[in-house]
């Protein structure tokens, strides 16, 4: 009998992979104008519209029945002949490449597609989400401002199951691969099933490690929050930190790598409370993050205490922030985010 999810796992894996082969060329030759500015003012690139064809392809191909969630889609690019045909260039050569490791010629991968099909594939992210039957979140990259700027960034896939995240896959080209070594090899691949563990793997290949959170005492502690301070309110999570008597200084990371780390232990607490503008978390930004460190032994809420809800829709709705971090702590540090919460009101 196989394992549970075993091939979802290899193809999760493997689009992943490609897909951050893609973003690291793409990074390497990003020319003026291949950014755009979506409605809410945030940043997409090519490698964003790329990334989504190449796995939204390879998993149509492989699970031609389950509805993804995608944060993007190809409205942009159906206006813009040559957006358009630079995504379409890049989604082909990620996907013509020659079969690797773990790949299966049934995946479809190696064949050339038309525009109108990889622009199909973007938009099959447009599925709202809910709470029954499969689906997956994808998020090309999550942290594109960091992808910007050359530092964290990751490629975000999860499979859920009534709603419940039961495989999450994160590749973090630009992530040290052992922390103690910054300047080392870089690129890794964090991946979760339920019931089954965290692993680590390079994303060059080679055998994975498991994944355990030491347990930290608070005075230990040292948070990892977002670089951008639109995105968290960065200034209570400084609070938070003096109440509990956390003298190490935050690490700011972009993106869903802030998990890979806590999962493996280079920080305590990954901390996202709510700006005060009314925005909603996104499904995609948080899936296999969440995975990740309840497979890694760690706990996730809301800054409530409340678990993060995937059921229902493409946002977690009106949740209040997140909160990760291990079992032993956990519970004081809603407490000092209820105090800083309640002087931040005054
Ligand atoms: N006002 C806001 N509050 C919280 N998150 C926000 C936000 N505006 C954008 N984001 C999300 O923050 C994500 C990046 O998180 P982080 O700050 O941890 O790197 C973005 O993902 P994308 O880069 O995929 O768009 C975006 O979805
Ligand atoms: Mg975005
Ligand atoms: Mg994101
Ligand atoms: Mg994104």
């Amino acid at each position: 009998m196989s394992n549970y999810l075993d091939i979802e796992q290899q193809v999760a894996i493997a689009a992943v992979r490609r897909a951050c082969t893609l973003t690291t060329a793409v990074f390497n030759n990003l020319v003026k104008g291949e950014t755009l500015v979506k409605s809410d003012k945030s940043p997409v690139t090519v490698a964003d519209f790329s990334a989504q064809a190449v796995i939204n392809t390879i998993l149509t191909s492989a699970f031609p029945t389950d509805p993804i969630v995608g944060e993007e889609d190809a409205a942009d690019l159906r206006e813009n002949s040559e957006l358009r045909s630079r995504v379409v260039g890049l989604a082909n050569d990620a996907l013509g490449r020659e079969l690797g490791l773990g790949e299966i010629a049934e995946w479809g991968l190696g064949r050339i597609r038309t525009e109108q099909e990889l622009l199909d594939a973007i938009d099959r992210g447009r599925y709202e989400g809910g709470r029954k039957g499969r689906m997956w979140t994808l998020d090309p990259i999550d942290g594109t401002k960091g992808f910007l700027r050359g530092e964290q960034y990751a490629v975000c896939l999860a499979l859920l199951v009534d709603a419940r995240v039961e495989l999450g896959v994160i590749g973090c080209p630009n992530l040290p691969q052992d922390v103690s070594n910054p300047s080392g090899p870089r690129g890794c691949i964090f991946v979760a099933v339920r019931g089954q563990g965290a692993l680590q793997y390079t994303l060059s290949g080679g055998s994975p490690v498991p994944l355990k959170m030491p347990k930290l005492h608070l005075s230990e502690l040292n948070l990892l929050e977002s670089v951008e301070s639109a995105h968290a309110a960065l200034g209570v999570n400084e609070r938070v930190a003096q109440i509990l008597g956390i003298t190490r200084a935050p690490t700011r990371m972009d993106s869903q790598a802030k998990y890979g780390a806590l999962a493996r232990g280079d920080g305590g607490v990954y901390l996202r409370l709510p700006t005060g503008v009314g925005y909603r978390e996104k499904i995609w930004d948080h899936a296999p993050g969440a995975l990740l460190i309840e497979e890694a032994g760690g706990i996730i809420s809301d800054g409530h205490g409340e678990p993060l809800d995937f059921g229902l829709g493409r946002t977690l709705g009106e949740n209040f922030g997140v909160v990760a971090t291990g079992k032993g702590v956990h519970s004081q540090i809603l407490k000092a985010v209820r105090q800083a919460q309640e002087e931040a009101k005054k």
